[in-house]
């Protein structure tokens, strides 16, 4: 069957029947009516690819139901069937936007081929919707100026082409599921689901059945039949997230899913194939849960055919200045707001933090400077806590007296108070166990704005 819905619309049956063995024959999906308002009718609940139509009709004729198909706004294209008689009006037809005529007792091969032009068409536009869908998902920045980053790019690239399965490890924030989404996007399989499981936010039972899917009355709440995310990844990449969380019992039928390339739905005996590639990921040491039992080590041999290391974002600082401009710029789009101006010094003052939320945390911060940001300048005052950066400034070798330390710490623990209470100072005086008037005089002494 074609990817193809037609609806042909006429009151005399002979002629509905007729096309709708033609178009049967042809492999496309066929129905009739027998009249315009009929015809309407049935928009409202189903889509068509086209509407082909009687121009005389008893009740609403051709041409008016052309027009109300137009009105609606429904996605399909009309042609209308037309005697010798009228053709001048199947000519005007296709003045208000009908796709074609044919003429009744011409050879059908002349409707199939314009027909065919159409399933051409919409063909194309699914492929270019794909497209344009993929580059959509992949809005990520992939430029590097970190050899070590440039590395993790070209192994990826080459792992791609493998059907290996591949453990991503790197600390939270650091893009490992950016990666996954990279590998999948240059691979073979990137016309397919990209199916993404984070295994920490599923409890046991629940996960089982997020990844294996189940029957309907598998178990109390199981209303319905369930697709698990293994089939739906089916021919393309299933990304497990976390899967240092998996419990042992999890592990163990993961394994056998890996091994056999196949697996059951829960409460059902028949055996599924699958073929996916398989990328895992955690922030976890898991050759150190290995060591002590929390991991399996034969699944652990599964999954890491290849393994690649993302580099935490203090390990690539010299990209913060490409990441700046890229958040900048999807952010200006996304909040429709203009940014012209980044204050001088504020690269600096991002430059020598060391993020420990990664390229999160990054994109977290540059989100808050253009929430704040007026006259389309991005300000160091609007950083969420200036003092941190300051700090990490700070040589080891620099002695300080203790009072600078004392203070120091102090007017830090008071910014990051006030943060947490949205700059609430009766709350944040109420947390830090001291009087507003007490807090009130720390931040006229530390220069704190609230
Ligand atoms: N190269 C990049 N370009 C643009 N954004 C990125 C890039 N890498 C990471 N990010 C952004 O940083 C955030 C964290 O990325 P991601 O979820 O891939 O990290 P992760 O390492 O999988 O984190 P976790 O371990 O917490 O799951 C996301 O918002 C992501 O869009």
């Amino acid at each position: 069957m074609i990817d193809f819905k037609i609806l042909v619309v006429d009151d005399e049956t002979e002629f509905t029947d007729v096309y709708k063995i033609i178009f049967a024959d042809k492999g496309f999906d066929t129905y009739s009516v027998s009249s315009g308002e009929e015809c309407l009718e049935l928009l409202k609940d189903q889509s068509f690819d086209l509407v082909i139509t009687d121009l005389k009709m008893g009740g609403m004729n051709g041409m008016e139901l052309l027009k109300a198909i137009h009105e609606h706004k429904y996605n399909c294209e009309v042609m209308l069937v037309t005697g010798y008689g009228t053709i001048e009006s199947a000519v005007n037809a296709m003045k208000l936007g009908a796709f074609g005529y044919f003429i009744k007792g011409n050879d059908p091969e002349v409707l199939l081929k314009e027909i065919d032009k159409l399933v051409k068409i919409k063909t194309l536009e699914q492929d270019n919707m794909k497209i344009r869908s993929r580059l959509n998902d992949f809005n990520y920045l992939l430029d590097s100026n970190s050899t070590k980053f440039k590395n993790i790019l070209k192994v990826s690239e080459k792992a791609a082409l493998s059907n290996s399965n591949i453990l991503i490890l790197g600390e939270s924030g650091t893009g490992k599921e950016v990666i996954a989404k990279y590998i999948h996007h240059v691979s073979q399989r990137k016309d397919e689901n990209f199916v993404a499981v984070n295994c920490q936010i599923f409890s046991d039972g629940v996960l089982e059945s997020e990844l294996f899917g189940h029957e309907k009355g598998a178990f109390t709440g199981a209303i319905e039949r369930r697709i698990g995310r293994f089939e739906e990844a089916n021919n393309g990449t299933l990304f497990l997230d976390e899967i240092g969380e998996l419990s042992l019992n999890t592990q163990v039928k993961l394994l056998r899913a890996i091994e056999n390339k196949s697996f059951e739905r829960i409460g059902s005996n028949k055996n599924i194939s699958t073929n996916i590639r398989l990328i895992s990921a955690t922030n976890r040491k898991l050759s150190e849960e290995v060591k002590i039992g929390r991991f399996r080590e034969d699944l652990f041999y599964r999954i890491n055919t290849i393994t690649i290391e993302v580099p935490s974002l203090r390990e690539r600082k010299e990209d913060i200045p490409i990441l700046l401009n890229f958040f900048l710029n999807q952010l200006q789009q996304e909040m429709k707001k203009k940014i012209t101006k980044v204050e001088d010094g504020l690269l600096d003052l991002l430059t020598v933090y060391d993020y420990p939320g990664n390229i999160r945390e990054l994109k977290n911060i540059i989100e808050r400077l253009v929430v704040l940001a007026d006259d389309g300048t991005i300000r160091k005052r609007d950083l969420p806590d200036l003092k941190m950066y300051d700090d990490s400034l700070q040589s080891p070798e620099e002695i300080k007296s203790l009072k600078d330390i004392r203070q120091n710490a102090e007017e830090k623990y008071i910014r990051n108070i006030l943060a947490m209470c949205s700059g609430n100072v009766s709350e944040a005086a109420r947390l830090m166990d001291i009087s507003r008037r007490q807090l009130f005089n720390k931040l006229v002494e530390y220069d704190i704005k609230h």
